[in-house]
């Protein structure tokens, strides 16, 4: 026995080293996406990309590899990622039979029905976005823009003392609270982590951690919203304003069945997921850009103090304002709140990239940050925050607009709260410039950043002051 046992585990040992090595190399030279360029690593193995999403500089870190080595990158073995149109058609355009990886499936809770974002099968998503679809339609969006407007207005209050008393804030907070509960960003970060990990949430959810009593965050998460929606069901809504879970509880399948419980809470998890920190993220980003851009956000006071209303700017009104817009859809541009590659399997049939076959099989990761400065299409200027550029030529802009890839395409699997998040966008920012100037402590700093999914930022240090009389005085920004 104790022969057998040391003749034994060197074999084992020598076996796995020898699987490892042949594998590496396999990647290395015999792989079909061996002729596409990237760092020598990441061609190897997909623990250095592991390590990237750690840190949190994964999507700078693809924004770099693109302006080194063009329009396709291999970022692991069988990963590539992409800036193109024909791309972007191919796997997120209306006609798409590109379904996502399996990294999405780390967003799954493992006790709830399959959710909006996570689920990969095309047949059980489409069921439940039809489902849920009514509640994005923009005439309901509207009669919700009341609670936005509550929100918004409980943000003001709030910052209504550190302006007079000249504190400094972190606005990360202020905006967090109109747009997010704290477990959300958990949730995030860890599923991002673990979607590449082998096993995914097993690591976090398995008998030891049910038996320590530590709960994975998804579950946390799904837990938070079941416990919602039961307050939610339980309450007299009888002339309450309706919201989202409202309109989810009144829906009906195909065979005149009402929504489940599981299928609300899916839904309320799905919309909080992925509608809440992208939106404060995209705040922040037109704050910033605002605060270092004084000539821009002078020119967009002009627009909005021409609005003669003590009333609050309503959505409506925004619409009418071409500088907001263009200040807006350029923040976004230049800083999307999901900088990460949304990754796709490539469909049967071929994909080709630049001149590149890609073979069906492979995952295809386009980024955002990547594709909208893509200077075939923004121009040589795309690194630079500019307005400007989405008030020239109309047919020019509307190009440009279908280009953005922040909502992730056009397709099935592009956002559906893409009318809520520019609602609550367009008010915010118009609003924020007529009641207040703000601006850094630390202009050589202004705020952290790390992209897990989202681009996280964090440290935003300013200061701010009440703006008085703006309606139609055109005062010059405080110097705060
Ligand atoms: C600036 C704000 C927002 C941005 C940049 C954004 C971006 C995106 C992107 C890129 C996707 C595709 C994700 C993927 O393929 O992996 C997505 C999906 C989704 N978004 Fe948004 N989103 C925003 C706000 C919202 C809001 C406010 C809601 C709802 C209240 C929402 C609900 C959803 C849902 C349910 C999906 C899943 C769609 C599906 O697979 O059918 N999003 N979003």
């Amino acid at each position: 026995m104790g022969a057998v046992q040391k003749f034994y585990w060197p074999v084992v040992l020598a076996s796995i080293f020898g699987a490892g090595l042949l594998s590496l190399c396999y990647n290395a030279f015999f792989h079909p996406l061996t002729h596409f360029p990237g760092p020598p690593l990441a061609s190897i193995t997909g623990l250095w990309r592991l390590y990237h999403i750690i840190i949190g500089d994964w999507s700078e870190i693809i924004l770099d590899l693109h302006q080194k080595y063009g329009r396709v990158i291999r970022l692991a073995p069988n990963e590539l990622s992409v800036v193109d149109e024909s791309a972007m058609k191919a796997l997120h355009g209306h006609n798409t039979t590109a379904i996502k990886s399996k990294w999405y499936s780390a967003f799954q809770s493992s006790q709830g029905a399959p959710n909006q974002l996570a689920t990969r099968d095309p047949k059980v998503h489409a069921g439940i976005r039809r489902r849920f679809a009514p509640a994005f339609k923009m005439t309901v969006l509207l009669h919700l823009e009341g609670s936005m407007q509550a929100c918004l207005d409980k943000l003001w209050r709030s910052l209504e003392k550190p302006a007079s008393q000249g504190t400094v804030i972190d606005m990360c907070h202020y905006t967090e609270t109109v747009t997010w509960d704290g477990i959300l960003n958990r949730l995030l970060t860890v599923s991002t982590i673990l979607g590449h990990v082998w096993g995914q949430l097993i690591w976090v959810d398995n008998p030891i951690t049910r038996l320590l009593g530590i709960k994975n965050p998804v579950q946390e998460t799904f837990d938070w919203a079941s416990k919602k929606v039961r307050q939610h069901e339980a309450e007299d809504r009888e002339g309450v304003e309706p919201d989202m879970v409202d309109y989810f509880l009144s829906y009906k399948d195909a065979q005149g069945l009402p929504t489940t419980h599981l299928e609300v809470v899916e839904g309320a998890f799905a919309v909080t997921g992925a509608g809440a920190d992208t939106v404060g993220v995209s705040m922040r980003s037109a704050l910033y850009w605002l605060a270092t851009n004084s000539a821009v956000l002078q020119r967009l006071r002009d627009e909005n103090d021409d609005i003669d209303s003590e009333e609050p700017i309503t959505y409506k009104q925004t619409q009418e304002l071409p500088y907001l817009k263009a200040v807006v859809r350029e923040s976004l541009r230049m800083y999307p709140s999901i900088p990460a590659p949304l990754y796709r399997i490539v469909p049967a049939g071929v994909l080709s990239v630049d001149g590149h076959l890609i073979p069906p099989g492979t995952v295809v990761g386009i980024s955002s940050l990547a594709r909208n400065r893509d200077t075939a299409i923004f121009g040589n200027d795309a690194n630079v925050f500019n307005p400007d550029r989405w008030l020239g030529d109309e047919s020019e802009a509307r190009y440009m607009e279908t280009a953005l890839f922040n909502f992730g395409g056009s397709g099935p699997r592009s956002c559906s709260g893409r009318d809520l998040a520019m609602i609550e966008l367009y008010k915010f920012v118009a609003q924020m410039v007529q009641k207040f100037d703000f601006g850094f402590v630390d202009k050589a700093h202004p705020f952290s950043v790390k992209t897990y999914f989202f681009a996280m930022q964090s440290d935003m240090r300013i200061r701010v002051a009440r703006r008085e009389n703006h309606v139609r005085l055109r005062g010059k920004p405080v110097d705060v």
